[in-house]
Protein backbone atom coordinates (compact mmCIF):
# COMPACT_ATOMS: atom_id res chain seq x y z
CA UNK A 1 0.00 0.00 0.00
CA UNK A 2 1.21 3.41 -1.01
CA UNK A 3 2.20 5.88 2.22
CA UNK A 4 -0.52 8.25 2.97
CA UNK A 5 -0.45 11.70 1.40
CA UNK A 6 -0.92 13.60 5.43
CA UNK A 7 -0.98 11.44 8.51
CA UNK A 8 -1.33 13.13 11.55
CA UNK A 9 -1.11 11.03 14.99
CA UNK A 10 -1.76 12.86 18.11
CA UNK A 11 -1.15 16.13 17.15
CA UNK A 12 -1.31 19.08 19.20
CA UNK A 13 -1.31 23.18 17.79
CA UNK A 14 -0.16 25.81 19.82
CA UNK A 15 -0.61 29.66 18.58
CA UNK A 16 1.22 32.36 21.17
CA UNK A 17 2.05 29.55 23.41
CA UNK A 18 -1.84 28.49 23.62
CA UNK A 19 -3.20 25.84 22.91
CA UNK A 20 -5.75 26.00 19.53
CA UNK A 21 -6.39 22.29 19.16
CA UNK A 22 -5.32 19.17 20.39
CA UNK A 23 -4.82 15.11 19.37
CA UNK A 24 -5.75 15.68 15.82
CA UNK A 25 -5.54 12.57 14.12
CA UNK A 26 -6.03 12.05 10.18
CA UNK A 27 -5.14 10.26 7.30
CA UNK A 28 -5.45 11.27 3.65
CA UNK A 29 -5.31 8.92 0.73
CA UNK A 30 -4.90 10.14 -2.87
CA UNK A 31 -8.12 11.28 -4.04
CA UNK A 32 -9.26 12.07 -1.19
CA UNK A 33 -11.86 15.52 -0.19
CA UNK A 34 -12.25 16.60 3.62
CA UNK A 35 -13.91 19.61 5.04
CA UNK A 36 -12.15 21.15 8.17
CA UNK A 37 -15.15 23.27 9.74
CA UNK A 38 -15.42 25.47 12.49
CA UNK A 39 -16.24 28.28 14.30
CA UNK A 40 -14.13 31.51 13.62
CA UNK A 41 -11.14 31.64 15.94
CA UNK A 42 -11.72 27.34 16.44
CA UNK A 43 -8.25 26.73 14.79
CA UNK A 44 -8.97 26.12 11.40
CA UNK A 45 -6.16 28.20 9.82
CA UNK A 46 -3.89 27.33 12.41
CA UNK A 47 -4.71 23.68 11.17
CA UNK A 48 -3.27 24.27 7.50
CA UNK A 49 -0.80 26.48 8.65
CA UNK A 50 0.57 23.76 10.21
CA UNK A 51 0.38 21.81 7.23
CA UNK A 52 1.92 24.04 5.20
CA UNK A 53 5.01 24.79 7.22
CA UNK A 54 4.23 28.29 8.43
CA UNK A 55 3.26 27.36 11.84
CA UNK A 56 5.93 24.47 13.60
CA UNK A 57 5.00 20.95 14.71
CA UNK A 58 6.17 20.81 18.40
CA UNK A 59 3.65 17.79 19.68
CA UNK A 60 2.47 14.70 17.68
CA UNK A 61 3.76 13.17 14.69
CA UNK A 62 2.45 14.52 11.38
CA UNK A 63 4.18 13.64 7.95
CA UNK A 64 2.61 15.35 4.32
CA UNK A 65 3.69 14.55 0.92
CA UNK A 66 6.46 12.78 2.28
CA UNK A 67 7.89 15.71 4.95
CA UNK A 68 8.47 15.25 8.23
CA UNK A 69 6.63 18.13 9.59
CA UNK A 70 8.04 17.35 13.02
CA UNK A 71 11.64 18.01 11.64
CA UNK A 72 11.30 20.01 9.10
CA UNK A 73 13.67 23.06 8.19
CA UNK A 74 13.03 26.52 7.44
CA UNK A 75 15.18 25.65 3.98
CA UNK A 76 13.11 22.78 2.81
CA UNK A 77 9.80 24.74 3.28
CA UNK A 78 9.88 26.09 -0.56
CA UNK A 79 10.46 22.42 -1.36
CA UNK A 80 7.23 21.28 0.30
CA UNK A 81 5.22 24.07 -0.86
CA UNK A 82 6.23 22.76 -4.57
CA UNK A 83 4.63 19.91 -3.92
CA UNK A 84 1.56 21.64 -1.98
CA UNK A 85 -1.10 24.04 -4.24
CA UNK A 86 -2.23 26.60 -1.60
CA UNK A 87 -5.46 28.45 -2.18
CA UNK A 88 -6.55 31.22 0.41
CA UNK A 89 -10.01 33.38 0.93
CA UNK A 90 -7.96 36.60 -0.50
CA UNK A 91 -6.52 35.12 -3.91
CA UNK A 92 -3.08 36.75 -3.08
CA UNK A 93 -2.99 37.29 -7.28
CA UNK A 94 -0.23 39.96 -8.43
CA UNK A 95 -2.06 43.03 -9.01
CA UNK A 96 0.41 44.93 -11.17
CA UNK A 97 0.98 42.07 -13.80
CA UNK A 98 -1.82 39.97 -15.95
CA UNK A 99 -3.25 36.77 -15.60
CA UNK A 100 -0.64 35.14 -17.73
CA UNK A 101 2.36 36.47 -16.06
CA UNK A 102 0.90 36.00 -12.38
CA UNK A 103 1.21 32.04 -13.65
CA UNK A 104 4.27 32.55 -15.30
CA UNK A 105 6.39 34.25 -12.45
CA UNK A 106 5.21 31.38 -10.27
CA UNK A 107 6.83 29.26 -12.90
CA UNK A 108 9.67 31.25 -12.99
CA UNK A 109 10.33 31.30 -9.53
CA UNK A 110 9.90 27.56 -9.13
CA UNK A 111 12.97 26.41 -11.41
CA UNK A 112 10.97 26.42 -14.92
CA UNK A 113 13.32 27.75 -17.62
CA UNK A 114 11.55 26.67 -21.36
CA UNK A 115 9.02 29.03 -22.55
CA UNK A 116 7.41 26.99 -24.45
CA UNK A 117 6.58 24.50 -22.08
CA UNK A 118 5.82 27.47 -19.56
CA UNK A 119 2.87 28.90 -21.64
CA UNK A 120 1.64 25.53 -22.56
CA UNK A 121 1.38 24.59 -18.20
CA UNK A 122 -0.56 28.03 -18.45
CA UNK A 123 -2.88 27.39 -20.28
CA UNK A 124 -3.25 23.65 -19.31
CA UNK A 125 -4.31 25.28 -15.71
CA UNK A 126 -6.10 27.70 -16.79
CA UNK A 127 -8.31 25.69 -19.15
CA UNK A 128 -8.63 23.52 -16.01
CA UNK A 129 -10.85 26.16 -14.09
CA UNK A 130 -12.32 27.83 -17.46
CA UNK A 131 -10.00 30.89 -17.69
CA UNK A 132 -8.15 29.91 -20.84
CA UNK A 133 -9.72 32.92 -22.49
CA UNK A 134 -9.10 35.88 -19.90
CA UNK A 135 -5.60 34.97 -19.38
CA UNK A 136 -4.20 38.91 -20.72
CA UNK A 137 -6.69 40.09 -17.91
CA UNK A 138 -5.59 42.07 -15.27
CA UNK A 139 -6.75 40.71 -11.47
CA UNK A 140 -8.66 43.96 -10.89
CA UNK A 141 -10.61 43.33 -14.40
CA UNK A 142 -12.03 39.95 -13.49
CA UNK A 143 -14.63 39.39 -10.46
CA UNK A 144 -14.10 37.70 -6.86
CA UNK A 145 -15.08 34.30 -8.24
CA UNK A 146 -13.11 34.53 -11.52
CA UNK A 147 -9.65 35.25 -9.44
CA UNK A 148 -10.25 32.63 -7.14
CA UNK A 149 -10.42 30.37 -10.23
CA UNK A 150 -7.27 31.60 -11.23
CA UNK A 151 -5.78 31.08 -7.48
CA UNK A 152 -6.79 27.55 -7.83
CA UNK A 153 -5.00 27.44 -11.62
CA UNK A 154 -1.94 28.96 -9.94
CA UNK A 155 -2.08 26.20 -6.97
CA UNK A 156 -2.33 23.45 -9.95
CA UNK A 157 1.22 24.22 -11.67
CA UNK A 158 3.42 22.63 -10.07
CA UNK A 159 1.00 19.20 -10.02
CA UNK A 160 0.40 19.33 -6.02
CA UNK A 161 0.22 16.22 -4.55
CA UNK A 162 -2.08 18.26 -2.23
CA UNK A 163 -4.25 21.09 -2.16
CA UNK A 164 -4.94 22.90 0.60
CA UNK A 165 -7.70 25.65 0.70
CA UNK A 166 -8.29 27.89 3.51
CA UNK A 167 -11.56 29.30 3.23
CA UNK A 168 -11.29 29.65 -0.40
CA UNK A 169 -15.26 30.68 -0.92
CA UNK A 170 -15.04 33.17 2.23
CA UNK A 171 -14.80 36.10 0.02
CA UNK A 172 -17.45 35.37 -2.62
CA UNK A 173 -20.94 35.48 -2.46
CA UNK A 174 -23.49 32.07 -2.74
CA UNK A 175 -23.61 31.32 -6.48
CA UNK A 176 -20.16 32.19 -7.00
CA UNK A 177 -18.86 29.78 -4.00
CA UNK A 178 -20.96 27.04 -6.01
CA UNK A 179 -19.15 28.06 -9.00
CA UNK A 180 -15.48 28.08 -7.46
CA UNK A 181 -16.36 24.67 -5.47
CA UNK A 182 -17.73 23.02 -8.85
CA UNK A 183 -14.23 23.53 -10.01
CA UNK A 184 -12.52 21.93 -6.60
CA UNK A 185 -15.64 18.82 -7.39
CA UNK A 186 -14.18 18.56 -10.99
CA UNK A 187 -10.05 18.50 -9.57
CA UNK A 188 -11.68 15.94 -7.14
CA UNK A 189 -13.18 13.54 -9.15
CA UNK A 190 -10.03 14.27 -11.58
CA UNK A 191 -7.93 12.11 -8.86
CA UNK A 192 -6.60 15.56 -6.86
CA UNK A 193 -6.57 15.20 -2.75
CA UNK A 194 -8.15 18.07 -1.46
CA UNK A 195 -8.49 19.50 2.12
CA UNK A 196 -10.90 22.76 2.23
CA UNK A 197 -11.16 24.88 5.54
CA UNK A 198 -14.79 26.97 5.10
CA UNK A 199 -17.40 27.69 7.63
CA UNK A 200 -19.87 27.56 4.69
CA UNK A 201 -22.74 25.03 5.92
CA UNK A 202 -24.63 25.67 2.61
CA UNK A 203 -21.63 23.88 0.42
CA UNK A 204 -21.40 20.89 2.97
CA UNK A 205 -24.48 20.34 2.89
CA UNK A 206 -24.33 20.61 -1.26
CA UNK A 207 -21.51 18.69 -1.67
CA UNK A 208 -21.13 15.80 1.63
CA UNK A 209 -17.53 14.54 1.85
CA UNK A 210 -15.50 13.50 4.65
CA UNK A 211 -16.20 16.46 7.61
CA UNK A 212 -13.30 17.21 10.78
CA UNK A 213 -14.79 19.81 12.93
CA UNK A 214 -12.62 21.71 15.13
CA UNK A 215 -14.25 22.98 18.24
CA UNK A 216 -12.96 23.64 21.95
CA UNK A 217 -9.74 23.06 21.22
CA UNK A 218 -10.89 19.20 19.82
CA UNK A 219 -11.28 18.08 16.12
CA UNK A 220 -13.50 15.31 15.65
CA UNK A 221 -15.55 13.37 12.52
CA UNK A 222 -18.54 14.73 11.89
CA UNK A 223 -20.70 12.14 10.66
CA UNK A 224 -23.22 13.87 7.18
CA UNK A 225 -26.15 12.08 6.32
CA UNK A 226 -25.97 11.49 2.57
CA UNK A 227 -29.68 12.49 1.26
N1 LIG B 1 -0.20 34.64 15.36
C1 LIG B 1 -0.96 34.33 16.43
N2 LIG B 1 -0.50 34.51 17.70
C2 LIG B 1 -1.26 34.18 18.75
N3 LIG B 1 -2.49 33.65 18.66
C3 LIG B 1 -2.99 33.45 17.44
C4 LIG B 1 -2.26 33.77 16.25
N4 LIG B 1 -3.02 33.44 15.18
C5 LIG B 1 -4.18 32.95 15.67
N5 LIG B 1 -4.17 32.95 17.02
C6 LIG B 1 -5.24 32.44 17.90
O1 LIG B 1 -5.40 31.05 17.65
C7 LIG B 1 -6.78 30.69 17.69
C8 LIG B 1 -7.18 30.01 16.37
O2 LIG B 1 -7.11 30.95 15.31
P1 LIG B 1 -7.28 30.52 13.79
O3 LIG B 1 -6.98 31.72 12.95
O4 LIG B 1 -6.52 29.29 13.54
O5 LIG B 1 -8.83 30.19 13.74
P2 LIG B 1 -9.79 30.00 12.50
O6 LIG B 1 -10.72 28.91 12.86
O7 LIG B 1 -9.01 29.86 11.27
O8 LIG B 1 -10.56 31.36 12.45
P3 LIG B 1 -11.05 32.20 11.17
O9 LIG B 1 -12.19 31.43 10.59
O10 LIG B 1 -11.46 33.50 11.77
O11 LIG B 1 -9.87 32.34 10.26
C9 LIG B 1 -7.55 31.97 17.97
O12 LIG B 1 -7.82 32.01 19.35
C10 LIG B 1 -6.59 33.06 17.58
O13 LIG B 1 -6.82 34.21 18.35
Amino acid sequence: MSTPILQLKDVSIFQGGSLVLSNINLEMNKGDFVYLIGKTGSGKSSFMKTLYGDLPLTEGEGSIVDFDLKTLKEKEIPFLRRKLGVVFQDFKLLPDRNINDNLLFVLKATGWKDKTKMTTRVEEVLTKVDMKTKGFKFPHEISGGEQQRVAIARALLNHPELILADEPTGNLDPQTSIEVMEVLQELSKNGNTILMATHDYALLLKYPRKTLKCDENQVYEVVQRKS
